[in-house]
């Protein structure tokens, strides 16, 4: 069956899952991975590591010999860092800030897992290089979607809180359509409306000095925004300004484009068998075909709610789809993807930081960056394909491994403890799974649907 032939219907009361014995033919020749029996489950959640622990082990990206203060910061910058919360900086902090902040400024491609904050490293560096007694524009941020831009946002104003530093949009529907002149220190954007304000002289360039792609392999993508980035690059002046790319992943298709866009960077990089943190518990279960998927999802429900859960779809009408539905059924859940408009997807995405949605069901939209410490459990309904990136042949049924990462890294923030489940219904789906497996070196574990209970269990013991 097809993965949009949106085979939604009312599904039974929760069941038992099916016996292997039982399973379709087709599911019957499905190499059968390995179980994640309770004892599994158990040491997934009951070694409580602390973050001070983390940050003392040597082999964690969370691990720092330094203290900020060594980084060489700016005593507001501190005192911002230290008012979010923030003790010791993580690996990729300690390594790259010092050589973002030497002078003369460097470009630099800096790769580091997930939710190993990589956003402190870059809106440090915006926020040290400005020349606060200048009204004018010194860094623009990039990133692919709003929402993430709208996060970086708030990064930057908590970590400037003790500067002066102004901040403004650029992303649709922020500004009057009047408006003439941008002043603000930083602008954080998406590359259309960057480069649209650019065009039109809203925003001056002759100043800017910083310029940050977050999430930058994708930024940089041919088939994705590639062409919009490059463009909003082509109206900076040349030769004055520092290139900041950050991102978890960067394949080797970008690789090459990304040292040519960032020319001389100093590079950190990361190993294939580091991509993703330790702290996701990889899962997947066997479903009988695409019907069963809606129904082992509300099986899941309670499971979904005891922290925060993002639900990924391909497509826009099967997160509507399952959203309408589970509605119908008493659940609350709440879809957030591109054909909502701004101001909807600003109060979905606010109302699922706040709290006031525990599940969220999504598309790629929000794959990439979103930090909400509470989401504790990612579900790729449908794999992420390689079809799903602009630009490429509708037909590919390649997985696309780096947005599967991207995906999961939604949990398991800076050292917290995090599970993801992949739906898999048929051998091209177990087949891509597998070669996600491949790809990221890390194991996929099976979970039968009478392990729920214990998991259950472990999860809520888990989030005391
Ligand atoms: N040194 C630190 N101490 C404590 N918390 C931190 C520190 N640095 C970052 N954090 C927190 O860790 C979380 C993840 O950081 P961030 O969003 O920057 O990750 P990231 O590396 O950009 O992830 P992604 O690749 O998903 O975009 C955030 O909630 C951030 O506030």
């Amino acid at each position: 069956m097809q993965k949009d032939a949106d085979g939604f219907y009312t599904p039974a009361p929760a069941k038992e899952e099916t016996p292997a014995e039982s399973k379709p033919e087709e599911d019957k020749e499905k190499p059968q991975g390995p179980s994640a029996n309770s004892e599994l489950i158990s040491s997934t959640f009951e070694v409580s590591v602390t973050l001070a622990d983390q940050q003392a082990d040597v082999n964690s990206p969370l691990y720092s010999a330094k203290t900020f203060e060594e980084l060489g910061l700016h005593p507001d910058l501190l005192k911002g860092i230290y008012e979010m919360g923030f003790s010791k900086p993580s690996k990729i902090q300690e390594r790259a800030l010092p050589l973002l902040l030497s002078n003369p400024p460097t470009n630099m491609i800096g790769q580091s897992q997930s939710g190993t904050g990589k956003t402190a490293a870059f809106v440090l560096t915006m926020l040290s290089r400005i020349d606060y007694t200048k009204n004018t524009t010194q860094a623009v941020c990039l990133a692919p979607s709003r929402e993430l831009a709208r996060q970086i946002m708030t990064v930057i104003n908590s970590m400037g809180k003790f500067t002066q530093v102004q901040t403004e949009y650029a992303i649709k529907d922020n500004l009057p359509r009047n408006a003439t002149r941008i002043t603000a220190h930083i602008i954080v954007g998406t590359p259309g409306t960057m480069t649209d304000l650019m065009r039109r002289k809203v925003i001056d360039v002759s100043g800017i000095k910083v310029f940050v792609l977050d999430e930058a392999d994708n930024m940089l993508d041919q088939d994705g925004l590639g062409d919009q980035t490059l463009r909003v690059k082509n109206l900076l002046p040349r030769n004055q300004v520092q290139i900041i790319l950050f991102s978890a992943t960067f394949p080797d298709h970008v690789r090459s484009f990304a040292s040519k866009f960032a020319p001389n960077a100093n590079k950190i990089e990361l190993q294939k068998e580091e991509l993703s943190v330790d702290s996701i518990r990889q899962f997947y279960m066997d479903c009988k075909d695409e019907e069963h998927k809606y129904e082992i999802l509300t099986t899941l429900y309670t499971l979904l709610t005891i922290g925060q859960s993002i639900i990924f779809c391909q497509h826009r009408h099967t997160a509507d789809r399952i959203s309408q539905k589970m509605t119908a059924q008493g659940h609350k859940v709440a879809s957030l993807h591109g054909a909502k408009d701004a101001a909807e997807r600003d109060k979905i995405i606010d109302n699922f930081r706040d709290g006031k949605e525990k599940v969220l069901i999504t598309t790629n939209v929000i794959a990439r960056g979103i930090d909400i410490l509470q989401v504790n459990m990612v579900v790729n309904y449908d794999l992420p394909l390689m079809s799903e990136r602009g630009g490429g042949p509708s037909e590919d049924s390649r997985p696309d491994v780096e947005t599967y990462i991207h995906r999961i890294g939604r949990t398991g923030r800076f050292g917290r403890k995090g599970i993801s489940i992949n739906f898999v219904h048929d051998r091209k789906t177990w087949q891509q799974m597998e070669q996600i497996e491949k790809a990221t070196g890390k194991q996929i574990m099976r979970i039968e649907t009478n392990d729920l209970d214990v998991m259950e269990e472990k999860m809520k013991k888990a989030l005391k």
